[in-house]
């Protein structure tokens, strides 16, 4: 039986990525398609999706704290958002991508905690390079930020435009997916949460 998209196990510490066995595979789906992976522009092919899935799924080989290395404190306890963080994933339904921002804020804790804002970013990506759905990133970007940086509360808003809903399938265009995972203040306060939104939609 299938196992729920959000009850799948994530391994945080998955085995080596094996270029090989992915160089065989694609070259399977280029037969199955019916294509020669003899031919001159497809020789190379099963190399190079190697290559990109290597980059593309590299964060199944890192952990949050591996991006949220810079903690430094400061006097500073408001809140601290990151806008428009720009993220590319793959969905794990049909392996094509999805793509959009996302906005990752944080209100640091008592000690005046915080971290490189860079390190948000990379935060985000460490979860984007992985087989993914958009609610579980959304909520994974959220947990590790809580448990890292033990900030009073944290605010990640992902809005993306899913490629396997506007290239195949329903073929919806410019159909974009909002979600949502607030934590600590940004759930108890709605004043916190509300002032963290009009930043966010704000657009300024
Ligand atoms: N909730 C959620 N669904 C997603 C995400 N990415 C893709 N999907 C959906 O996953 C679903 C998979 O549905 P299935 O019926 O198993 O697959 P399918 O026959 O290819 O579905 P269609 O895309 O409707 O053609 C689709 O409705 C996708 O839109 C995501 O990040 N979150
Ligand atoms: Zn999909």
């Amino acid at each position: 039986m299938a196992i729920p998209y959000d009850e799948a196990p994530i391994r945080e510490d998955p085995p080596g990525f094996d270029h090989a066995r992915i160089e065989k595979a694609v070259r399977e789906i280029l037969f199955a398609i019916g294509e020669d992976p003899d031919r001159d522009g497809l020789r190379d092919t099963p190399a190079r999706v190697a290559r990109a899935y290597a980059e593309q799924f590299a964060g199944l080989r890192q952990r949050p704290e591996d991006a949220l290395t810079t903690v430094f404190d400061a006097d500073h306890e408001e809140m601290v958002l990151v806008k428009d963080i720009e993220v590319y994933s793959v969905c794990e339904h049909h392996l094509v991508p999805f793509h959009g921002v996302a906005h990752v804020g944080y209100t640091p804790n008592k000690k005046g905690q915080i971290t490189g804002l860079s390190k948000l970013a990379r935060l985000v990506d460490v979860y984007a390079r992985r087989p993914q759905v958009q609610e579980r990133l959304t909520s994974q970007v959220a947990d590790a930020l809580m448990s890292v940086l033990e900030p009073r509360g944290a605010i990640v808003v992902v809005e993306a435009e899913h490629l396997c809903m506007t290239m195949r399938g329903v073929r919806k265009p410019g159909a974009k997916t909002v979600t949502s995972a607030v934590r600590g203040d940004f759930r108890d306060h709605p004043e916190t949460r509300a002032e963290a939104m009009s930043l966010i939609l704000g657009r300024s």
